[in-house]
């Protein structure tokens, strides 16, 4: 049974055009979540009570059935009972029935059309895993082989199609959700892909979740600290999967509202998810990864796709987790994201750590075949800086690409810092930062301040360099006023980061050279801040001095084993 709302959601989602961000997007996020927790709540319904119990799932499709069989030979009513294998009307209570035999007559009764169907659809050419795993379920439990204790038939054909899968193909395609399946698109390490036809021809994905018990071990790490399930969740791997397709439509759900290239999620039920087919003709469209693109075609899809992954972060406020050239597919000059069903809300504790792994995939791939790419760090502050407009992002990007182009090939020491930021935790909120005294003395006294990765996250940047200029500004009034050069350099007002530079740069040379020598940088800078880096300086370098000690301290030897050593080497001596 389609879950009630499923159209309804999913018309919402397809009117949806690929078009940039709109202002609504927002509203229209919190409508699909406010939809989407309602359809949720009925499709939990749903799911529990056929999760709970086969024989529910069982009875709808003898409903079907019988309903089909109305005109060919008997009226069915709700309260009349189906005849059983011996054919005849019986009044039982079907909880009553042994559950082998309720299986093997369902069997007998599904059997005669669908397998019929199954069979008429693949003499057209036909012939995958799934078909034959459906045939043969259907005929074993037909013959009466199929027994729900046996372990065979708990197991999973291609360890995707179990036997509560088949059902619910068998449900979809009675349903008529789609007319076939016509062959395998891909059997991931998670779920199996599936292209499937709907009657009227359009070509459908279906995604069937694995079941196997390995597969979803790692699983827990993107679902422990999401609040969506923050009242647990079930550890049994089917409830697992379960949960998971639900995740995956859900997000595809936001990913669509938000106007990211995504397959429209159509329809689910347990482990199944039917959504749109990327690709034209049968042929589902390349992952990034075999989409061979001419380089300016990789530049466009880099741009494309960061600007993508600013968007899933910003606007539908999620990490993807597993987004690399892999999960991204290219159809039709554009990059489509799939594999949404690991993605995590921001709140997750090791969002920020997926994100930056997708970074590193993303950035890995592009630079790889020659475009010129952002350092980890620039793109992860790119995506989650919240202080860049909608409207700025693209001379966000213009004026990153002027400094990419004027930088050339990332330095070494651009690929350290990269490397050490790729290891480093970053704080997300100003609670997370471990010595934040020390943090506000060296961003108040513009030291250097490169290695507090939580400034973007947080805001910090941004306001601390609206507060920059604005002192700019006063300074410079006061110097025009006094008619004196100025006395900061206009790029200085650019950003924090960049003041930061040039700060520690004086800062090493007002170290290295006597204070007199420091003639030029009066000439830059206000005597007051001067005063106030030099006194910076002079207690770093005391810090410096103090850490060093504590280190010699390590690998200082304690006065009583000195002691006894020399007694030892004395007695040595003496005897
Ligand atoms: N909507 C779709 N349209 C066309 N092809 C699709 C669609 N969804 C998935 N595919 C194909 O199926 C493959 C596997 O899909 P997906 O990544 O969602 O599953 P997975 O189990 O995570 O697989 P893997 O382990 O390979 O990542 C994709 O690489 C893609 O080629
Ligand atoms: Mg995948």
């Amino acid at each position: 049974m389609a879950a009630p709302g499923t159209e309804e959601a999913v018309c919402l989602i397809s009117n949806v055009k690929h078009s940039p961000m709109e202002n609504d997007v927002e509203n229209k996020l919190n409508n699909h979540t406010e939809q989407q927790h309602q359809q949720d709540e009925i499709e939990d319904k749903e799911d529990e009570d056929v999760s709970s119990s086969l024989d529910s799932e069982i009875s709808d499709a003898l409903d079907l059935l019988d309903s089909k069989e109305e005109g060919v030979g008997y009226s069915f009513s709700p309260s009349s009972r189906r005849p059983n294998s011996h054919g005849g009307h019986r009044h039982y209570s079907s909880t009553l029935q042994p559950r082998a035999n309720r299986n093997q007559k369902f069997s007998d009764r599904i059997q005669a059309s669908p397998l019929e169907e199954w069979e008429g659809r693949m003499n057209v050419g036909m012939s995958n895993s799934v078909i034959t795993a459906i045939r043969g379920s259907v005929r074993e439990s037909a013959i009466g082989k199929t027994k729900t204790t046996d372990k065979a038939d708990r197991a999973t054909a291609e360890r995707a199609i179990d036997h509560k899968t088949r059902m619910i193909l068998y449900k979809m395609l009675n349903k008529g959700a789609f007319r076939d399946i016509s062959g395998c698109i891909s059997t991931g390490k998670e779920a199996n892909v599936y292209h499937a036809t709907q009657s009227q021809g359009q070509p459908l994905a279906v995604k069937i979740y694995k079941t196997s018990v390995l597969e979803f071990k790692d699983r827990a790490r993107f679902m422990q600290g999401d609040f969506r399930f923050k009242n647990g969740y079930c550890k049994h791997t089917k409830t697992m999967v379960e949960i998971w397709a639900k995740k995956e439509r859900g997000n595809l759900m936001r990913l669509k509202a938000a106007g990211i290239r995504c397959p429209t999620p159509y329809l689910l039920r347990l482990n199944v998810l039917v959504m749109e087919f990327i690709g034209k003709y049968g042929c589902a469209a390349p992952r990034l990864k075999d989409a061979a693109l001419s380089l300016d075609k990789l530049r466009e899809g880099y741009v494309e796709i960061i600007i993508a992954m600013r968007t899933l972060y910003q606007k539908c406020k999620l990490v993807h987790g597993d987004l690399s050239e892999y999960n991204i597919l290219y159809y039709e000059g554009h990059l489509y994201i799939i594999d949404v069903s690991q993605a995590v809300e921001h709140e997750h504790p090791h969002a920020l750590d997926f994100l930056r792994e997708d970074c590193v995939h993303v950035s890995d791939f592009f630079k790889k075949h020659g475009v010129a790419v952002m350092t980890i760090r620039e793109l992860f502050d790119f995506i989650v800086d919240a202080t860049i407009a909608d409207d700025a992002v693209d001379s966000y990007l213009e004026e990153m690409q002027r400094k990419i182009l004027a930088r050339g090939d990332v330095s070494v020491e651009d690929e350290i810092a990269d490397s050490v930021f790729v290891q480093s935790f970053i704080p997300k909120t100003l609670d997370d930062v471990e010595n934040a005294e020390e943090d506000v003395q060296r961003i108040t006294s513009w030291k250097d301040t490169k290695d507090l990765y939580y400034l973007t996250i947080t805001g910090l940047k941004h306001a601390l360099s609206l507060t920059q200029s604005s002192q700019q500004k006063t300074l410079l009034q006061k110097s025009s006023a006094t008619k004196d050069s100025p006395i900061i350099s206009d790029d200085k007002s650019n950003s924090l980061e960049d003041d930061a530079d040039v700060q520690s740069d004086e800062e090493q040379d007002d170290e290295s050279d006597s204070e007199e020598d420091s003639s030029s940088e009066s000439e830059t800078m206000d005597p007051a801040n001067t005063k106030a880096a030099r006194k910076e300086a002079r207690k770093d370098n005391k810090r410096k001095v103090k850490e060093e000690k504590r280190e010699a301290r390590k690998t200082k030897v304690h006065k009583a084993v000195k002691k006894r050593k020399k007694k030892l080497a004395k007695a040595r001596k003496t005897r």
